[in-house]
Formats: structure tokens, sequence, C-alpha cells
């Protein structure tokens, strides 16, 4: 998916020109300096997409409600935000500061203990990828590796929620700790 963030004050007051556009359900122009280029997506939401419209996607019948279920089921589901610093990806995974516009990370914990309600408390474990690095958000040894490369979570400190706002409030927590540490290295930007 590719999401156009809206042009900021800041932007607007420099006399920024906007440079991508939106031409179909799935393609966008880029203004370069060799001229318009055009990319393809599964889907490309406007500058004018609402938060609701991210997460509820209504062409495809709810794609995250249908990953929410397939992880409740116990598939690996990962949802991945790519872009430049600046270009929304905290915007689009967690909303605003005030969760007035909550993102997809707040919605899908909501969506996760509506499925579950019958089965209510569950544990959660968040850790950070960082320079290659794994970090226990909950605790301050890093996650590892096997000798395949692939990633596992043995020993990772659990914490229990069960509530989405139980939950939520746990991830501001982890979130908290990853600002810490991309401080300590000297990073400004949030690397979601
Ligand atoms: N769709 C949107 N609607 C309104 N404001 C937005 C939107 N997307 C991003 N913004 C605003 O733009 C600014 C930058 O967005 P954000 O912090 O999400 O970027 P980021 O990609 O996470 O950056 P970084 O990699 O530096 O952490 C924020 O003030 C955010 O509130």
């Amino acid at each position: 998916f590719c999401r156009i963030r809206p042009v900021s004050r800041a932007e607007a007051a420099q006399g920024g020109a906007i440079v991508v556009e939106k031409i179909d359900e799935y393609s966008v122009t880029v203004e370069t300096p060799r001229g318009p280029r055009e990319f393809q997506f599964d889907k490309v939401f406007s500058a004018e997409a609402s938060q609701e419209d991210l997460f509820h996607d209504t062409s495809r019948k709810c794609v995250s409600h249908r990953l929410i279920q397939l992880a409740i089921d116990g598939y690996n589901v990962c949802v991945f935000a790519y872009g430049q610093t600046g270009s929304g990806k905290t915007f689009t995974m967690v909303g605003d500061k005030e969760q007035k516009n909550p993102g997809i990370i707040p919605r899908a914990f909501n969506a996760m203990f509506d499925i579950m309600r019958k089965n209510n408390s569950k544990f959660t474990y968040m850790l950070e990828l960082y320079n290659d690095r794994l970090q226990d958000l909950f605790a301050s040894q890093a996650g590892e590796r096997n000798r395949k490369g692939v990633v596992f979570a043995q020993g990772a400190e659990t914490k229990e929620a069960s509530s989405a706002q139980e939950l939520y409030a746990l991830f501001q927590q982890a979130c908290a700790n990853r600002h810490i540490s991309a401080t300590s290295e000297q990073t400004p930007s949030t690397s979601l």
C-alpha cells in the first residue's frame, strides 16, 4: 500500500510544491528532476484518507480484520511501515499523541480484544530491531537469532494484558524504552 500524507503547515509556509499525485486506486506519479515517474501499488490512499479508511480498507473487505484473525489463529502477521523521516509512519501505525486519530496499532488492539472476548487475558512482549540488534523493550537484555538467522524471542520478558487499554499502556511503556535507547544512540527519528 502507499499513503500520501497531507502537506504540513511548515511545508506550506515554505512554499513547498506537491510532487506526489494519486492517479488511480493503484498508481501514483512522482515529479523527479528527469520528469514524472509512475509507481504501482496494491492500493493508494490519498492525503484525504482517514485513519479509519486505512484500517478498514473497505474495498478489500477489512484486510486488517482478516490479518488480525489470522494472527489470533496462530499465523505470523507482519505490518511494516516504510518511508523517509517525517513521511507519516508513526502517524499511520500509532496515531497522534492525544489519540484523537488512533493508528493501526491501537485499532488492532481493540479488534483483537473484540475477537478474543471469551478468553480475555493475553501475554505480550515487544522487541526492537535496531541496527540489526534485537532489544527487549520490557527488559534490558537483547533478543537473539539462531544459527540460521531466524529471530527467536526465548526469554523475552512477557507482560499480561486483559483489555485493549491495558495492552496499549504496555505498548506505550515499551515505546518509551525505545525512545530512550534511540536517543542514547543519538538518533532523532523514531524508527518504527
Ligand atoms: N496522514 C496524515 N495526516 C495528518 N498528519 C500527518 C499524516 N501523516 C503524518 N502526519 C504528521 O506529519 C508529521 C510526521 O509524521 P510521522 O512522525 O508519523 O513521521 P515518521 O515517518 O514516523 O517520521 P520518523 O521516521 O522521523 O519518526 C507528524 O507531525 C504527523 O502528525
